[in-house]
């Protein structure tokens, strides 16, 4: 049987259920779909139980940190704290009963399954057929990506959803990729005493990001005890009774647990794009500044490409809200999208990196500041490492990119974020007074250097 609606949502991730929250909000009739969770890879799998896990292992560095500064103090890391609080309050036991609730009350119909598009207004789930009048919102997200490397496959591995719901820390860990989620897992371990290594396929951690940002991490990884082996791939895996072992580069690393972290992957084809005349081949969907991907089907979330984060899903979300009630003028905009690895430091980023504003064009300063050297840097003293990186374009005087590693450095990336998003001229940041004596005024030591 068909069932005619105005919206269905197929996957509902943090923008997915944003979406059909607020259009269900506004009156129309929603369907939708969840095939695990609602709320997604986020609050079950990712930002907010990795961060919980992160606040508790640098509440032990900090402690360690307190010989140097303030006398002595004993830190014994105990895993269970953070392993019970993710079950009790991020994750209620990988429970999403709450967020369906707030669905249904919101007005929205859900939907537990796993759905396809199977025509430009048609998803089908189970043996129920939807037809949608105004819209079909796409935001299924993505799987982690497991290499063919061999031996893997056939593993007890780890995924980001395994280390999330670990119950102890391992006594040692291997993470393969040095991304986002290896360098926060693997530093959040160590602080809990497992033994780390980081086997990273480039030739340096988090490449994505500035250089500068992989030598801070690499350093202060280094210091903490991590082994960090970067530009070798991990050749074959084996597993017997007491744990894995990793061929990398001519040489052994064994360890109890095995965490790939080697990306994510999303199954275009397996979501039926092709009956909406779409190339399922492509790594990801390619919408408009609507997040349109064809008529009256939006996509939004990991799966456009966009940047892998909880706030660009919901800023399209947003965008798609608006868009489906009316609102024809809205358009997303990409030019300062913010990033935040939570390591300790914290590396923040926005906009370009220096490579990319160079592939851009010739008229590109840069500068960089010491976190340890500013005032609040040097007071700080243990745990201060750091550092501001502006990407100026010459032409317009304005900021086109910036790094904010350090303490707080997500925080102190704010007015970067700022900058770039409303192309404040830099001769006006320049003019502005920066309080005393904060994180952010190593920013204005930065800017003291461009032109
Ligand atoms: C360990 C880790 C830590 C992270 N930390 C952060 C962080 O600190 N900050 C940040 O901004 N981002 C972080 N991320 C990224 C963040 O989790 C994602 O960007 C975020 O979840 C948004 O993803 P999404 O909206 O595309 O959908 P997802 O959250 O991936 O959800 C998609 C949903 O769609 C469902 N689905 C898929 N296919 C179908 C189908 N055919 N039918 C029905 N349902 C379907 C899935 O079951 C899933 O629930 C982290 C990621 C990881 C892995
Ligand atoms: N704080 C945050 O906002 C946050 C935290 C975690 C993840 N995320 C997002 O989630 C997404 C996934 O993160 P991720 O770290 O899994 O993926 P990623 O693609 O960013 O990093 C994966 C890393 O693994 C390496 N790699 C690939 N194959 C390998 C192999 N065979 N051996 C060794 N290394 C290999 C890659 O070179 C890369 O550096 C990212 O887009 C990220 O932005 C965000």
């Amino acid at each position: 049987m068909t069932e005619q609606v105005d919206v269905v949502v197929v996957g509902m991730g943090p923008g997915g259920e944003a979406v059909g929250a607020d259009l269900a909000a506004a009156g129309l009739s929603v369907v939708g779909i969840e095939a695990n969770l609602v709320g997604g890879e986020c609050p079950y799998y990712a930002c907010i139980p990795s961060k919980m896990m992160i606040r508790a292992a640098n509440s032990l560095a900090e402690a360690r940190r307190v010989h140097e500064l303030a006398g002595s103090a004993t830190a014994k890391p105990d895993f269970r704290p953070v392993a019970e609080r993710i079950r009790a309050e991020a994750t209620t036991d990988w429970d999403d009963q709450t967020a369906v609730d707030r669905f249904e009350e919101a007005g929205g119909r859900f939907v537990r399954g796993r759905a396809q598009v199977t025509g430009p207004n048609t998803v089908r789930v189970g043996d129920q057929e939807l037809t949608a009048s105004r819209a079909i919102v796409l935001n299924t997200g993505t799987d982690p990506a497991v290499p063919p490397i061999p031996g893997l496959a056939d593993s007890p591995f780890w995924t980001n959803r395994e280390a999330i719901a670990a119950e102890t820390a391992p006594e040692s860990l291997i993470v393969l990729g040095g991304g986002p989620v290896g360098a926060e897992l693997a530093q959040a371990f160590v602080r809990f005493g497992s033994r780390v290594d980081v086997v990273e396929m480039a030739d340096r951690l988090l490449p994505s990001d500035e250089p500068e940002s992989s030598r801070l991490l690499t350093e202060v990884f280094t210091r903490e005890g991590i082994g960090v082996h970067t530009g070798v791939a991990a050749e074959r895996i084996d597993h017997d009774g007491a744990g894995f072992t990793v061929d990398v580069g001519g040489n052994q690393l064994s360890a109890e647990r095995l965490l790939v972290a080697t990306g994510r992957q999303i199954d275009l084809a397996g979501l039926g794009l092709a009956s909406i005349g779409l190339d399922t081949d492509r790594k990801f969907v390619e919408p408009d500044p609507q997040l349109r991907i064809a008529d009256s089907v939006y996509a939004v979330g990991d799966i456009t490409g966009k940047g892998a984060f909880t706030h660009m899903s919901m800023y399209q979300a947003h965008i798609v809200t608006r868009h489906i009630l009316g609102d024809h003028d809205v358009a997303a905009e990409y030019h300062a999208v913010p990033r935040v690895t939570f390591t300790d430091p914290e590396i923040g980023a926005v906009g370009l990196t220096e490579v990319q504003a160079r592939e851009q064009g010739p008229a590109v300063a840069v500068a960089v500041a010491q976190v340890p050297s500013s005032a609040r840097g040097w007071i700080h003293k243990a745990g201060n490492d750091g550092f501001i990186k502006l990407v100026a374009d010459t032409d317009q005087g304005i900021l086109v990119g910036a790094t904010s590693a350090g303490p707080h450095g997500g925080e102190v990336l704010s007015m970067l974020t700022l900058a770039v998003h409303e192309r404040t001229p830099i001769s006006r940041l320049k003019e502005m007074i920066y309080a005393y004596p904060t994180f952010h005024r190593a920013v204005e030591d930065a800017l003291s250097q461009l032109p």
